[in-house]
């Protein structure tokens, strides 16, 4: 499609052009404490079985079953204790038919025990015990293996480590994992204008708020993030920043100076390095990307909610495959939209708006500067090329910004 006789890009030739120039990072092995979100590299099987030893469930007594049949309030059985066994020991006697062990919750159940009878059934006994309840075979017995057995998959390749796999993993054993490492991402951001936030304004300047934004929107994608700040507009100092940061990054983006400007200094700097066009959407229409080094470069429009939703479409499916996530592009659902809006045809609309349980309806202005707006939306409907038109109570498809997918 066509804008003022300059060619577009589609929005999905432009995410498959980035797809096809980027590749997860080489594996390493860390500690379990580093892997918290972390994707796993290859798959991990249990060296050794879960529980290592057959123990018991209780705090109580392990006997032999067939000693305790008929154990009842009325006609107890009396059983000798010959000793305790606590969570550690090591060496522990066979059980002798007729006797009882003391035996703690996580203690190995002694050779020959086949059940452990609970202290509330009996009479806590320390020489002699009252047992007063039957048991059946196996009975508070937590099997070597019956939780995981050795040769058992652990966590497959690809799984996102969270909380749970990561308990697993420490159970089973095993002190480090292989994992893709978090990806390293550089936030340059461009613009004579800009001043750091919390330094005083002159005339005609303006607060970087693209490269908190950025920053921010890596971190909760799960990258280690550097926030460079800003740059002026002079691509000899624009390109000295990137050839500072391209050794220590696995991916960069950069805001601003890429559209019609004449001071357009990302485009004037690296033209002969990395495709710069329109991409049919709005917002977010100006784009440049490639690989400088073989490290991807992401050359975001300087509007702050066009850098951000350009973020949400194209730097997050190319840092999700740097970390070997499966699935790297946001989910959309369908909702109801609540009020009706219109929409320029033949571009992708991402429309702010706010969603909750199935109904969504825009948020603030059009503008790609509001950021008020964007702070208060928490989703975007995405309206497709061809629609000029949603009506209020049309079913429209929606990205939850916040959603972890
Ligand atoms: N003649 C044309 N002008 C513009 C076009 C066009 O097609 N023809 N496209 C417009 C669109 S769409 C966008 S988006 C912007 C993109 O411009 P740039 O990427 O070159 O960005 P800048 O000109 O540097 O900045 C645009 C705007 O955003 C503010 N900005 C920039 N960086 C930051 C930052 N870090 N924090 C906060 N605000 C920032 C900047 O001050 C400008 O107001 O171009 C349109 N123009
Ligand atoms: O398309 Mo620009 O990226 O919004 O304002």
């Amino acid at each position: 499609m066509a804008d003022h006789g300059r060619p577009t890009t589609p929005v999905d030739d432009h995410l498959a052009r980035i797809l096809a120039a980027v590749e997860p990072l080489p594996p390493a092995t860390v500690p379990l404490s580093d892997a918290l979100g972390l994707v796993v590299a290859s798959d991990v099987v249990a060296a050794l079985p879960l529980p290592a030893f057959d123990n018991s469930a209780m705090d109580g007594y392990a006997v032999h079953q067939r000693d305790v049949v008929g154990a009842t309030p009325e006609s107890p059985v009396h059983l000798p204790v010959v000793g305790g066994i606590g969570a550690g020991a090591a060496t522990i006697d066979d059980l002798a038919p007729g006797t009882a062990v003391k035996i703690m919750t996580g203690a190995p159940v002694p050779p020959g025990a086949t059940a452990v009878v609970p202290y509330e059934w009996t009479d806590r006994g320390s020489h002699e015990v009252l047992i007063e309840h039957p048991a059946v075979v196996g009975q508070n017995i937590r099997r070597s293996g019956e939780d995981v057995d050795a040769g058992d998959l652990l966590v497959s390749a690809g799984t996102v480590l969270g909380p749970r796999h990561l308990g697993l993993l420490a159970g089973a054993g095993e002190g480090r994992v292989e994992v893709r490492p978090r990806p390293r991402v550089v936030i340059v951001s461009t613009g004579s204008e800009l001043r750091e936030p919390g330094q005083p304004l002159g005339p005609g300047q303006i607060h970087d708020a693209n490269s908190t934004l950025l920053a921010s929107a890596a971190r909760a994608a799960g990258a280690s993030a550097y926030r460079v700040g800003s740059v002026a507009d002079e691509p000899g100092a624009f390109l000295e920043t990137l050839q500072d940061q391209i050794s220590r990054a696995d991916l960069i983006v950069t805001s601003g100076g890429v559209s019609q400007g004449d001071f357009d200094v990302v485009k004037a700097a690296l033209r002969d390095r990395l495709w710069f066009g329109d991409v049919a959407m709005q917002p977010g229409k100006p784009q440049g990307f490639g690989t400088v080094d073989g490290v991807p470069v992401f050359t975001l429009p300087g509007n702050p909610v066009s850098a951000y939703i350009s973020f949400q479409l194209f730097v997050l499916p190319a840092l999700r495959t740097l970390q070997g996530r499966h699935r790297v592009v946001h989910p959309l659902r369908a909702a109801r939209c609540s009020k009706g809006f219109g929409s320029a045809y033949g571009k992708r609309q991402m429309v702010r708006a706010a969603y909750d349980a199935g109904l969504v309806a825009p948020v603030g202005g059009h503008g790609s500067h509001l950021l008020g707006d964007l702070a208060a939306a928490n989703a975007l409907i995405v309206v497709p090329e061809e629609t000029t038109e949603v009506r209020a109570g049309d079913t429209v498809q929606v990205l939850l910004l916040d959603e972890e997918f």
